[in-house]
This record gives C-alpha cells, sequence and structure tokens, in this order.
C-alpha cells in the first residue's frame, strides 16, 4: 500500500530516460518499481550499481527497485509510466493492458509516432486501452544523464484527462524539477517527435563545419516547420512555443549529449548511417521518425524542406552535401509564408 499523497509508480523500460525518471520519481518518495526486459539490468539497480548499461557512474535512490517481471511492475501501481523507445511502444501497451490496476492512469514519455503507421503515440495509446483510461504525455527538454544527476529541468505533461496530468505533474514535480501541465497532447507528442528530426540537421551541419548562424538558421526555420504542420494536424500554437517545441528543439540541436544531434554530427564528417547509430549505442529516434512526420506532412500536405531533406539522407538517397545545396538552392520568399498562428 503507498503512502499517503504517494501514489505507487510503475516505470516501464529500464533505459537512460526511464532509469532517470524512475530515480527521480523513488527521490520524491513515491514507491516506485522499474521494469526491464534485461535481468542484469535489474539486478545491478536492486544490488545497488546503479544501471552501468544505461547510466554509467550515476547512483541510484536505493528505495527504486527493478524487476523484469511486467505483472509484478504493475501489480501495486496507481500509475504506469511507460518510457520505452517508439518501435516498442505499441507491444508494451498491449501487455500491459491486461495487468494494469483498473484505477492506474497511463502516461508515457516515449518521442516519436508508432513507426510504419505514424499513429501519434495518444491515439495507440486510445485504442489498445479504451476510452475510460486517463492518458498524459510527459515531454520537453530532459536529458536523461543530466536528470538522473539531480540537476534542474523542466518538462510539461499534456493529457486528455486535467486531474490525471495533474497527478502525472506531482510526482515529477520537486525541488530539482519543474512539470508544467497541458491538455495538447497532440501539439505536445508532435513536438518531441520533430526536434529530433531537426537535431540531425543541425548536427549535420556542424559536422561539416558550417558554422553559427547555419546552426542559428536551421533552428529558427525548424521551428517555422513544426509550427506549420502542427496547425495542419490541430495542435495548439503556444504548445510548440515552450517546452515541447522550442525548449526541446533548443536543447537536442545544440547540446552533445542529444544522440539525435550526434547522429547528425557523424553523418557530416563523413560517417556511414549503420557506423554512427552503432557507435552511439542507444536508441536514436530520427532514424524512424523522419519517415513518418513526413508521412504526417504529406497525408496534411505540409512541405517541410528541413525534415524531408533530413529523411533523405538518413535513407542514402543524397549526401549531406547534396541536402545543404538543396536547402540553399531553394527560391527566395517571404519569412512567414502560411499562417503559423492559427
Ligand atoms: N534519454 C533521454 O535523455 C530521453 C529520452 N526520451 C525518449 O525516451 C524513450 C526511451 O529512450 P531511452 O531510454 O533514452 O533509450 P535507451 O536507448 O537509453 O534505452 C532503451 C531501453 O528500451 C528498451 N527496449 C528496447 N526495445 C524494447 C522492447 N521491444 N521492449 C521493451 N523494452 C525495450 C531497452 O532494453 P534493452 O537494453 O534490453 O535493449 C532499453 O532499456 C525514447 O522515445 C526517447 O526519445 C525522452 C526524453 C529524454
Ligand atoms: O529527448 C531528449 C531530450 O529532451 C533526448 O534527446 P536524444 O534522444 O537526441 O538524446
Amino acid at each position: 500500500m503507498a503512502p499517503p499523497g504517494k501514489p505507487a509508480v510503475a516505470v516501464l523500460g529500464a533505459g537512460s530516460w526511464g532509469t532517470a525518471l524512475a530515480a527521480l520519481i523513488a527521490r520524491h518518495e513515491h514507491p516506485t518499481l522499474l521494469w526491464g526486459r534485461d535481468q542484469a539490468v535489474a539486478d545491478a539497480v536492486n544490488a545497488g550499481g546503479g544501471n552501468p548499461r544505461y547510466l554509467p557512474g550515476i547512483d541510484l535512490p536505493t528505495a527504486l527497485r527493478a524487476t523484469t517481471s511486467l505483472a509484478e511492475a504493475l501489480a501495486g501501481a496507481d500509475l504506469v509510466l511507460v518510457v520505452v523507445p517508439s518501435h516498442a511502444f505499441t507491444d508494451t501497451l498491449q501487455a500491459l493492458a491486461p495487468l494494469r490496476p483498473a484505477h492506474a492512469g497511463v502516461a508515457w514519455a516515449t518521442k516519436g509516432f508508432e513507426p510504419g503507421s505514424g499513429r501519434f503515440l495518444h491515439e495507440v495509446a486510445g485504442e489498445v486501452l479504451g476510452p475510460d483510461v486517463p492518458l498524459a504525455v510527459v515531454t520537453g527538454p530532459s536529458f536523461a544523464k543530466e536528470v538522473a544527476a539531480g540537476m534542474p529541468t523542466a518538462v510539461t505533461v499534456h493529457g486528455d484527462d486535467e486531474g490525471f496530468a495533474q497527478s502525472v505533474a506531482d510526482v515529477l514535480h520537486g525541488p530539482a524539477f519543474r512539470a508544467y501541465t497541458g491538455s495538447d497532447m497532440r501539439g505536445a507528442e508532435l513536438g518531441g517527435a520533430m526536434k529530433n528530426v531537426l537535431a540531425v540537421a543541425t548536427g549535420v551541419a556542424d559536422g561539416m563545419g558550417l558554422g553559427l548562424n547555419a546552426r542559428a538558421g536551421l533552428i529558427t526555420r525548424g521551428l517555422n516547420e513544426m509550427l506549420r504542420l502542427n496547425i495542419a494536424i490541430g495542435g495548439q500554437p503556444e504548445t510548440l512555443m515552450g517546452l515541447a517545441g522550442l525548449g526541446d528543439l533548443v536543447l537536442t540541436c545544440t547540446g552533445d549529449l542529444s544522440r539525435n544531434r550526434r547522429l547528425g554530427l557523424a553523418l557530416g564528417r563523413g560517417q556511414s548511417l549503420d557506423d554512427a547509430v552503432r557507435g552511439i549505442g542507444q536508441v536514436v529516434e530520427s532514424v524512424q521518425t523522419a519517415d513518418e512526420v513526413m508521412r504526417q506532412a504529406d497525408a496534411h500536405g505540409v512541405e517541410l524542406p528541413i525534415s524531408s531533406n533530413v529523411r533523405d539522407v538518413l535513407h542514402g538517397d543524397i549526401t549531406p552535401a547534396e541536402g545543404l545545396a538543396r536547402l540553399l538552392a531553394r527560391e527566395q520568399k517571404a519569412e512567414y509564408a502560411g499562417k503559423l498562428i492559427a
């Protein structure tokens, strides 16, 4: 039984972000159980050895427990937080659905779309869990390593049920972690997905040594792409001017802790995609998300020059230099062509 005011949390996904969030929540004195599929990681966490595979050198709170049994993780949960990569999201939702305690809402901190279909993750969750389960997405500028080390961070929690979004924010919010709330899951998910694709673009530019002007230009025109697609998909404009959009875009495009930025850096320096992804050794969501962003853009008739060039570079259809040449050769135009704000 969880102490009053301290709902028990099951965190599903024992990679860098799941482990960092579980550590944060355990430090806030919530009973916290971390689920992962790797017994060695669970054993290391339970033995007080941290998560050397994903967060080397970082101490985790001793109260944090880990398991490889999904049934055990979910049995006493008041709240479920899914933190697996987007390619594992649907399977994880399907696995948790029959095991979830009836009162436990489901949140996720995964960034991306369902690969292959391009569905938003809240659409997947709604379909798998049904209309009565409260849902929320946790997103914003937040490198796992910094959160795990207790460094100050701000995120946002968007949900379809105000009370549930607030309860997720309450679990996360603490002395060094600010959690804001909102009700725009669509816009919030779009921002978290698109910033990963745009981080590849700025990484490529930096890897090619194109300079700081190019980086700032790409970030700003990238934000313009986010805002235009957001209007088309029915998100709220302010969502992408906040932590879920601009905030995460700036972090990921400029911070070398970003795996998506590092992928771009490697490609810009002439490395192959396979070598770069292997070298990073963790999930690099843009590799799949670029296709799904362009699927959304094509479905809504929105032109996204930077994102589409990233997609073509990732497919090996063009080189980074060809992508740059294409962007520079585009026609001169008004800065705000089309509506950015509905
Ligand atoms: N790291 C960060 O700073 C942040 C990450 N995110 C998002 O969080 C999500 C998770 O990323 P992150 O933790 O960083 O990734 P990591 O690469 O650090 O870890 C991935 C984790 O997912 C597990 N996994 C992979 N496939 C499956 C599967 N089919 N079923 C169950 N578990 C699986 C891996 O297990 P195994 O080791 O067994 O392969 C591993 O524990 C991504 O969408 C990412 O964009 C969001 C904000 C910040
Ligand atoms: O989402 C993140 C920070 O907010 C992590 O970015 P990367 O996946 O590029 O490392």
